[in-house]
C-alpha cells in the first residue's frame, strides 16, 4: 500500500525478471546526508501485508556498499508478516565520505522468505552429536 503523500515515490520494484529482491525507494521529504559513521532510518513510503508463512528481509544493495560503504545496519532487516507500519531502512555509512540520499533513490532491496512455523518445546536433555558444544572455530581455521 502506498502511503499518503508519496504518490511520486515508486513502489518496490524488481529491476530484472528473475531478481531476488524488490528495490526500495527513499521517501525522504528532502535530501538526507549520511556522514561517515552515521546511521539513519529512511522511510520508503509504503506498507504491506503478507501471508503469515512469509517474512521480508531488507538487504543492502551491493553497489551502494561497494562504491560508497552504504549498508543496512541490521542486516538483514526483518519485516514480520503481521507488521502494518511503514517499511523503513536503517542505513549506515561505513565509507569515508558523506553520502546524500535523494527522494526516490533506490537504497536497499526486499527479499521474501518462507518461515517454517516452529513450536519450541522445553527439554532437560539434548541428543548427542559429534560436535557437541564445540563452536566458534572448533573445527580449525
Ligand atoms: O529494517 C527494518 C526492520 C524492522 N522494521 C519494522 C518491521 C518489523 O516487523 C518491525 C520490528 O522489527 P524487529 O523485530 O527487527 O525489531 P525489534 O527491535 O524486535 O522491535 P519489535 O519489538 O517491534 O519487534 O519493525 C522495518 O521497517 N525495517
Ligand atoms: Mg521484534
Amino acid at each position: 500500500m502506498r502511503l499518503p503523500g508519496h504518490e511520486d515515490v515508486q513502489l518496490p520494484q524488481k529491476m530484472s525478471a528473475a531478481a531476488s529482491g524488490f528495490d526500495l525507494h527513499a521517501a525522504v521529504s528532502e535530501p538526507v546526508v549520511l556522514n561517515p559513521g552515521e546511521r539513519k532510518l529512511i522511510p520508503t513510503g509504503f506498507a504491506l501485508s503478507m501471508p503469515s508463512e512469509l517474512e521480508a528481509q531488507i538487504r543492502p544493495r551491493s553497489g551502494l556498499a561497494f562504491k560508497h560503504g552504504i549498508t543496512t545496519l541490521n542486516s538483514p532487516g526483518t519485516i514480520d508478516a503481521d507488521y502494518r507500519g511503514e517499511v523503513k531502512v536503517l542505513l549506515i555509512n561505513h565509507g569515508q565520505e558523506p553520502f546524500e540520499i535523494q527522494r526516490g533513490e533506490r537504497i536497499a532491496q526486499m527479499v521474501f522468505q518462507l518461515v517454517p512455523h516452529i513450536q519450541l518445546t522445553q527439554v532437560d536433555e539434548l541428543s548427542d552429536t559429534e560436535r557437541g558444544a564445540g563452536g566458534f572455530g572448533h573445527t580449525g581455521r
